[in-house]
């Protein structure tokens, strides 16, 4: 009964304020990455309030929370969370690659999902959302487990560079990689990825919002390369934190050659 507000007695689907918000502020959400009406630092306040100190579950769930009764937020969310979850346990992962960081709620459900060891690099568009990622990260005692890189792959090779230079990235050293940034740049991402030979074979990749907002180009990559690089799995899903709308998460292996 979460998605369901409740007037006089009966319960109408999406009126939830916060969603109407987020669609008001879509526009805005696109160009700037965030809602626009400070949600996203209202979060990270909360969870430093209220989330008990270095309690990765609780940080998890007090953002969950969050999401469902108070502001609509674009983290991968519970749904999702589990098929992204179940693919880290699979890859038992040593080094992931994040594309889009936001509140750092997906990089907290990997490193608790990821063996002791293992180390998310997350790479951000936006420094306000890299900074209350730390703070979140911070405030869930992970923070030496998962680095924040602010920039983007298409900027010309700096945060590429940045990534070999400064964090260790090389050929075969990537085990997983989670694309939920701009739904535009996962396939020419990925094929700089590619050219950087950074993928182990067997590596995982795994695409969010396939359906919604909606990757096409990235979808019909995989399932042309099928049997032919790639090994994909379509998850069918619900978009983050609304329980009737439809959503796609794809899974890919890497098979080279
Ligand atoms: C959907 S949110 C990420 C949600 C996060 N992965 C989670 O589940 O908690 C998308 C984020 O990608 C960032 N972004 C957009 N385009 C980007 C790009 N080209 N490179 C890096 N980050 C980008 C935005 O600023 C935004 O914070
Ligand atoms: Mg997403």
């Amino acid at each position: 009964m979460r998605n369901l507000t409740e007037i006089g007695g009966r319960r109408l689907p999406f009126l939830r304020w916060s969603a109407v918000r987020m669609a008001l502020g879509m526009r805005h959400l696109t160009t700037h990455w965030q809602v626009g009406d400070g949600r996203e630092e209202a979060l990270a306040q909360h969870v430093v309030r209220t989330a008990r100190e270095g309690d990765l579950d609780d940080v998890i769930r007090t953002i969950d929370a969050f999401s469902y009764e108070r502001s609509l937020m674009m983290h991968v969310g519970d749904e999702k969370g589990e098929i992204l979850d179940a693919a880290i346990r699979r890859a038992a992962p040593r080094r992931v690659l994040e594309l889009g960081t936001y509140c750092g709620y997906s990089a907290l459900r990997m490193i608790r999902a990821m063996p002791a060891g293992g180390h998310v690099y997350s790479v951000e568009f936006l420094a306000a959302n890299a900074d209350i990622a730390r703070r979140i990260w911070a405030h869930a005692g992970i923070g030496d487990r998962v680095t924040v890189v602010v920039g983007s792959l298409g900027d010309g090779g700096a945060t590429m560079a940045a990534l070999e230079d400064e964090h260790g990235f090389a050929a075969g050293g990537v085990d997983l990689v989670f694309l939920d940034h701009d739904k535009n740049e996962y396939l020419p991402d990925l094929e700089r990825i590619g050219a950087r030979g950074w993928l182990r074979p067997g590596a995982i990749v795994v695409a969010d919002n396939v359906r919604v907002p909606g990757a096409p180009q990235y979808r019909a990559h995989m399932r042309e390369r099928g049997g032919a690089g790639w090994a994909t799995v379509e998850h069918e899903t619900h978009v983050e934190y609304q329980s009737l709308i439809r959503d796609l998460v794809l899974e890919s292996e890497y098979q080279p050659g």
